[in-house]
């Protein structure tokens, strides 16, 4: 067995492995990068770069039909299903380049395409050949959980591994699951034509504030969209060409068929064949368990991504994955937090949330919070869009601090930043005020909400006898 000896060992060529072997093999450190699949993992290949494309695709078809502007009229889209499919292979192959094995090699990287496993806690196997390094880092993603429910048949569900090769538009679509892929692949089929019921045992979007929640509950079920919230599923059939899914709901039974049953239920970390045992690090069926530094229980192993218990977004990974080049190229103690981090989900309008929740805030400050919101419909942007349907939420602590944001907004995914600058920096609302904003963008209803704080105090009594005082002296 041939035998190697490197800096770092990256397994994993998803949004996590790369950004790590990058910045490693940039800083003069000898990297290897081990990838059994697609490089650009999940993110690019069955996740949030196929899902924006379909999204994009699906938005479009809307606005062909409801343009929403008095004097335009649209009509019914035409929608070619199977040329939409290859309109998202041509946006991921637009993209794969940057994920390329050329272009990791072109950055000093040796890349193995194959299944890496611990031999023991300071080497791996990978086909024939044997690795050691001195670091290794785990990046080996996750992949979807599929509850057990009687009847189901894995071998005739969708999850995000296939639903984006489906060539036929599915005539009802049923999905399992009311989270950001629920939600985002149910806006995304019904308006590209497909019936579609989504089946929570909870309540949609459950992380994100209930209030927003409500209101994009209200757009997706004027839609069209089915939402089968608090419910259990009892079990599942798969009869010919179709499924049908039996519900309780307060006691009550009953059953919703579909042509096509999409799973959509959460993730599990992939780390069943990689050695865990053989290397000593720790686990649970969350994930591989690290500290603070994304260290695991043998501290010259690192992991991140979706593979540990953590919030699991690409830009969690790429934030993650400066952590751990930090800790392993120049030593320093960066720890990850996630107090700054934001989330989006790309329904239309966008929900978009950075920081504490209302009801996270109050229990974490003792209920001392106060709130600011303000609905679109007040912004100029909004009205001559004709999108009015929206809002901005924001939690605040002692002296204003801003401790969390929600926009619910066309583009609330663009509107976030600021707030995530405010979040992470700790700023207050005063730094909101001072800014000059574009007139008219949507992002001034942040500024609205910031103003409306300070409203009470600025045209208070006390300002207004300070301000009629300072008129008595002479000019300067
Ligand atoms: C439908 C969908 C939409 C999403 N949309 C968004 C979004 O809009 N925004 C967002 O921020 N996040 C989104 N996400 C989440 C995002 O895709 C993940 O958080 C991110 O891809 C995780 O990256 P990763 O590198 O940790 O894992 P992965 O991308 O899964 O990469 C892990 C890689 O490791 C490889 N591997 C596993 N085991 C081994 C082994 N033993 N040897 C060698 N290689 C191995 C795998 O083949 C894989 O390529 C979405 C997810 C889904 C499913
Ligand atoms: N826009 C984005 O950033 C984006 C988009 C898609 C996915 N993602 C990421 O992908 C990951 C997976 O997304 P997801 O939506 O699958 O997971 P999720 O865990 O966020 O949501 C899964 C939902 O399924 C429900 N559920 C689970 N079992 C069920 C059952 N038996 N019956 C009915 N409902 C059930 C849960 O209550 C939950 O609301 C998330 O961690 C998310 O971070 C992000």
């Amino acid at each position: 067995m041939a035998e190697s000896t490197f800096d770092v060992c990256v397994i994993g060529a998803g949004a996590a492995g790369l950004s790590v072997a990058a910045g490693a093999s940039q800083l003069g450190l000898k990297t290897v990068l081990i990838e059994r699949s697609q490089m650009g993992g999940e993110c690019l290949n069955s996740g949030c770069v196929p899902s924006k494309a379909l999204l994009a695709a699906a938005k479009a078809a809307h606005r062909c039909e409801f343009t929403g502007i008095p004097g335009v009229s649209g009509q019914p889209p035409r929608v070619d299903f199977a040329a939409i499919k290859d309109g998202l292979r041509g946006v991921i192959a637009t993209i794969a380049p940057h994920d390329s094995v050329e272009r990791f090699r072109g950055l000093g990287v040796t890349v193995h395409r194959d299944t890496a496993r611990f031999l023991d806690a300071r080497s791996i196997q990978v086909g024939a050949i044997r690795l050691q390094a001195r670091r290794f880092v785990i990046a080996t993603g996750s992949k979807p959980a599929v509850p057990n429910i009687p009847g189901l048949d894995r071998s005739k569900i969708l999850t995000n591994d296939n639903v984006f090769d489906l060539r036929n538009k599915p005539d009802h679509l049923v999905i399992i699951g009311g989270g950001p892929i629920g939600v985002e692949m149910a806006v995304a089929h019904r308006r590209l034509g497909s019936s579609v019921t989504v089946v929570e045992r909870a309540s949609i979007l459950p992380h994100d504030e209930p209030e927003l929640v409500d209101k994009l509950r209200d757009i997706m079920r004027g839609e069209g969209i089915s939402l089968q919230e608090n419910v259990e599923i009892t079990s599942i059939d798969h009869p010919f060409g179709g499924v049908v899914v039996r519900l309780r709901k307060d006691g009550a039974d009953y059953a919703v068929s579909g042509s096509h049953l999409l799973v959509a239920a959460g993730r599990e970390p992939v780390f069943d064949d990689l050695g865990l045992e053989a290397a000593g690090i720790a686990h649970d069926p969350k994930g591989i368990l690290v500290d603070a530094r994304l260290r695991t229980s043998q501290r010259h192993v690192f992991a991140l991504g979706d593979v540990i218990d953590a919030p699991r977004f690409t830009h969690a990974a790429g934030y993650q994955a400066g952590i751990v080049v930090r800790n392993l190229a120049f030593r320093l103690p960066a720890k990850a937090h996630y107090e700054a981090l934001p989330w989006v989900t790309y329904s239309d309008p966008e929900l978009a949330h950075v920081g504490l929740t209302e009801a996270k805030a109050r229990e974490r400050y003792d209920g001392k919070v106060r709130i600011e919101r303000v609905p679109l419909k007040g912004n100029d942007r909004a009205v001559t869009e004709r999108h009015p349907e929206g809002e901005i939420k924001i939690v605040l602590g002692s002296h204003a601090r801003v401790l969390g944001a929600s926009i619910l907004a066309p583009a609330a995914g663009e509107m976030i930043g600021l707030w995530c600058l405010a979040v992470s920096r700790k700023l207050t609302l005063r730094a909101i005020t001072d800014l000059m904003l574009p007139y008219p963008t949507m992002g001034e209803i942040g500024k609205a909400a910031a103003s409306r704080y300070y409203q009470p105090t600025l045209f208070g009594e006390r300002t207004r006898r300070l301000v009629g005082a300072l008129q008595w002296l002479p000019p300067w």
